[in-house]
């Protein structure tokens, strides 16, 4: 089934590379721009933060969530060999340093972190981590990456096991705080079964059997007894299990003990169909991985050359390609000069002797073919190709013309240019000579540290630290940015519903005030052309005024004006209060005194009429600060004496109105509860006096002058 781009060369898209760790190469890979297999090639790093923790240093925490298997960083730093990483070791102890940085790529390969490196150098080890390491191939290069273990939340300090690829000097103390600790970090060797991986344990097929072994043990005697004796049970592989072990024999190969087993799962096992899976799993290249590895150990070799034995081939090219061929006849001649010096084969070197002759003939009856290019772009050997050329390039370019590329109409365009790209990057990096580590171990320097080459374009810890910083800083600013503009757009669109919202109560207000006003144009009959005509200039200009300060929060104005105006009212109506019932009075009083002004009674009405007046004049309303913009801090002292003349008038008019009355306790003028319709006819002091009172003398609300 044909593939979308979205799963090019991902987990779930069955592409081998990916599963076996082995990245597509860029301008190789048929899935093109789509493949999702280059993530070490296109530095696809999580987002990290390095934080100060309280007792390991520095570490490394996740910004976003990541998924499982997710790829987090590679492992940046100095590639060098044994000798130098002993030489540094020295070092570091002489020099102080309290934290390391070491860890081991391959046999006589290391990273060193210490002083050039990336972000990765800063995580922390865990006895219960949530990620784990990984090595994977990258054309020529084998590379470290690490990847989630587990669903990582955003914020979680990211750790994996020391105990499984990292080097230190002597042991430390582990403070990773989980109830699984054991103690220690560094100092172990990488074949105690207390330590080991949860990965290498499945691998090897032995998760069911540590369990038991864990539970059954007292908690103190559990690593020394399981780091001694013991020995699990070892079973064939099953299909679904191929992957699993391929990839752990690449990240495992220099692990003796780890290679031994699975070595020996591969043995154990007889059914076809898994060793056909193995061999599609890059089998070839990993066993050509495991024999540069230990091509000094005959029982290991043995072993190794047993499971080749069982791997089916319809083709010698994946023998070729990989340099399992050379190699097994560089182990025979090896073979032939130990006997000669020792004068007979035996124990390993004699079986190893045999198989490799038996392997070298076997392979030898096998046709080379060339594989053609897919064309559903869904398989397979990008790298397969990258080690054809390369070991081609390497090893037999003039022995076997048909691999030229010259000859290559047969050949895929993907092997072609693989095998021109190889040849181009060999011409650059000095090579090691494809013989026995025997005697390659004797040359001096054995091979040049890629490190050297790569040293000065590593950064530096403070540049990676300082980098950090300038990089949290920037997003912090970004962040900073964005809530701004968030809460600007948030601030306008309040604005906006807020300006809307006055334009539609100046509209009602104004639509309420017309009909009011022409209401009792009609019932006094005092309409004028001219009266009317200012009548429009008013709302005219009250409508401009509502436009011109639509800003202003007209409800606290005026809310502000009643607060004023009912004090004053209080204030005048003490001075009358002995003619007042006092119970009356202090209900009134309390009224006024709240927000919640309405036409209940006469003396709020008080405050109302004063307050409609006011805003009514054009010329004071809205009011405005002395600093020009609208407000209102208090009544001037010209509006406050005709406010209190105006109360005055009003309230003696009352009480005569209810003196006339008789002041029956059921009167009419019950302040508490019904409006006077009476007196409020005589208080209309915006229009002409009802014909029952007399306009009261001066409570015109003429403009203040200070407004
Ligand atoms: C690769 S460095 C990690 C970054 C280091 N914390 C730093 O500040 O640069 C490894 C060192 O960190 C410290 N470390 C890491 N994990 C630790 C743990 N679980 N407990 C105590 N120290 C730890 C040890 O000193 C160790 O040698």
């Amino acid at each position: 089934m044909a593939l979308g781009p979205a799963l090019a060369c991902t987990d779930e898209s069955g592409c081998i590379n990916r599963l076996t760790q082995v990245e597509c190469l860029r301008d190789v890979c048929r899935c093109g721009v789509h493949c999702a297999n280059q993530r070490f090639q296109q530095h696809a790093y999580a987002k990290v933060d390095i934080v100060k923790t309280p007792d390991k240093g520095y570490g490394l925490r996740a910004q976003t969530d990541l998924g499982r298997d997710e790829f987090v960083y590679e492992y940046i730093g100095e590639v060098i060999n044994h000798d130098t990483f002993m030489r540094r070791m020295a070092q570091y102890k002489t020099e102080h340093i309290e934290h390391f940085y070491f860890m081991m790529l391959q046999r006589d390969e290391y990273i060193d972190a210490t002083k050039r490196g990336g972000r990765s150098r800063f995580i922390n080890h865990s006895c219960s981590p949530n990620c784990y390491v990984s090595k994977w191939h990258v054309g020529r290069h084998v590379r470290m990456g690490i990847f989630a273990k587990r669903r990582i939340l955003a914020g979680e300090e990211l750790t994996f096991n020391y105990n499984v690829d990292r080097y230190g000097n002597d042991p430390q103390p582990c403070y990773c705080g989980e109830p699984n600790c054991v103690g220690t970090l560094g100092g172990r060797t990488q074949t105690d079964v207390v330590t080991m991986d949860d990965r290498f344990i499945t691998a090897l097929g032995i998760a069911d059997q540590v369990a038991q072994l864990r539970a059954s043990l007292p908690r103190g005697k559990r690593s020394k007894i399981l780091d001694e004796d013991f020995s699990p049970t070892l079973h064939a592989i099953a299909e679904d299990e191929c992957a699993r072990v391929m990839t752990v024999m690449r990240d495992a190969t220099a692990n003796r003990k780890m290679v031994q087993m699975l070595l020996t799962r591969v043995r154990l096992t007889d059914d076809i169909s898994v060793h056909k899976m193995l061999v599609k799993m890059h089998g070839f290249v990993v066993m050509a991985g495991v024999l540069d590895e230990w091509v000094d150990d005959w029982e290991l070799v043995h072993l190794a050359l047993q499971c080749l034995e069982k791997w089916p081939l319809l083709a010698r090219d994946k023998v070729v390609d990989s340099g399992v061929g050379l190699q097994v006849q560089q182990i025979l001649e090896a073979c032939k000069r130990e006997s000669e010096s020792e004068k007979k084969f035996e124990g390993h070197l004699s079986k190893v002797a045999m198989l490799a002759q038996y392997l070298v003939h076997k392979w030898e009856q096998l046709p080379t073919t060339f594989r053609i290019a897919r064309k559903d772009g869904t398989e397979e050997d990008e790298d397969g190709g990258a080690w054809a050329a390369r070991r081609r390039a390497q090893a037999s370019s003039s022995t076997q013309a048909s691999h030229d590329d010259t000859t290559s109409s047969a050949v895929s365009e993907e092997l072609r240019r693989s095998l021109l790209a190889y040849r181009d990057a060999d011409k650059n990096v000095p090579t090691a000579p494809d013989v026995p580590r025997s005697s390659r171990m004797k040359e001096e320097p054995r091979k040049k540290d890629e490190a050297q080459m790569h040293k000065n374009s590593l950064p530096s810890i403070e540049d990676i630290i300082r980098r950090a910083n300038e990089d949290s800083e920037a997003q912090q600013k970004r962040l900073l940015q964005q809530q701004e503009l968030e809460l600007e757009e948030q601030k306008r669109e309040k604005e906006r519903k807020e300006r809307e919202k006055k334009k539609r109560r100046a509209k009602q207000h104004d639509e309420m005030r017309g009909g009011q006003d022409m209401a009792s144009t009609s019932a006094s009959k005092r309409a004028s052309p001219s009266s009317s005509e200012s009548h429009i200039v008013h709302k005219d200009k009250r409508a401009r005024s509502a436009s011109a300060h639509e800003d202003t929060d007209i409800e606290t104005l005026e809310r502000h004006l009643r607060k004023l105006v009912g004090a004053l009212v209080i204030k005048q109506m003490s001075k009358v209060r002995d003619q007042l019932d006092r119970e009356r009075f202090k209900r009134h009083a309390k009224e006024v005194s709240t927000k919640s002004v309405s036409p209940l009674t006469l003396l709020l009405q008080l405050t109302q009429v004063l307050c409609d007046k006011e805003k009514r004049n054009p010329k004071t309303w809205p009011p405005r600060l002395p600093e020009g913009q609208p407000g209102l801090r208090e009544l001037s002292e010209d509006k406050r004496k005709k406010m209190k003349i105006f109360a005055h008038e009003y309230i003696k008019k009352l009480l005569r109105h209810k003196s006339k009355a008789h002041m029956s306790a059921d009167t009419s003028a019950d302040l508490s509860t019904q409006p006077d319709t009476s007196v409020d006819a005589s208080i209309d002091l915006g229009s002409p006096s009802s014909s029952t009172t007399k306009k009261p003398s001066s409570p015109s609300l003429s403009p203040p002058s200070d407004t």
